[in-house]
């Protein structure tokens, strides 16, 4: 059954974006309406079904707009089926999975949702902003490492939940948090 999407993301030089942007044309390809947006201009997430939300990862934090959102949504993402992922490691790390910020932990956490799951990034001297960036951008982590086979793959497989699982499973009027996705230990 077709479900109602929100791929949101919070990226500073893009690699995030086009991440998410597979997420949305995967599920899309699977008969999911998605709405994929910087998660800055997410203001109202009521209509949604369900929510896939990516930040990069900078110096181990997410993006301040993604942790933003995961707070002030925290009440309706309870009630929807969530999953998160980081865009992050480079280079010859690229494959290492990233450990969640404390804060955004505790957030998931708070709505039941399964870990992030890591997708490498990509550090492009073109598009890299910022002293730091194009320092690190010049280096031997410049390139792109995303890995687009696994990215797909991780959306077939939120695809697949969307469609095993009736949206009423998922409201929770009140209680504890606790895990949503059965599903949650091959996805996560
Ligand atoms: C200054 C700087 C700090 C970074 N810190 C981390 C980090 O802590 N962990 C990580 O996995 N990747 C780190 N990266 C790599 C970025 O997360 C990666 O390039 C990502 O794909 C960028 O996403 P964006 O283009 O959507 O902003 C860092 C990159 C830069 C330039």
């Amino acid at each position: 059954m077709s479900k109602k999407v929100l791929v949101a993301y919070a990226s500073k030089s893009g690699a995030t974006a086009g991440i998410a942007t597979a997420i949305g044309d995967e599920l899309r390809a699977h008969g999911h309406a998605v709405d994929l947006r910087d998660v800055a201009r997410v203001k109202d997430i009521g209509s949604y079904d369900a929510v896939v939300l990516g930040s990069a990862l900078y110096v181990r934090r997410w993006r301040r707009d993604a942790v933003r959102f995961l707070r002030h949504h925290a009440d309706e993402l309870r009630q929807r089926q969530v999953w998160l992922f980081h865009s992050g490691p480079v280079g010859p790390d690229k494959d290492q999975d990233q450990a969640m910020p404390p804060a955004v932990r505790h957030l998931a956490h708070e709505i039941g949702a399964t870990p992030a799951v890591t997708f490498a990034g990509s550090l492009d001297p073109d598009t890299a902003k910022g002293f730091l960036a194009r320092r690190l951008a010049a280096g031997n982590l410049a390139g792109d490492s995303r890995d687009w086979h696994k990215i797909r793959a991780w959306a077939v497989d939120i695809s697949a939940a969307l469609d095993a699982t009736e949206r009423s499973a998922w409201h929770r009027p009140s209680g504890k948090p606790r895990h949503k996705h059965p599903a949650g230990h091959f996805l996560g």
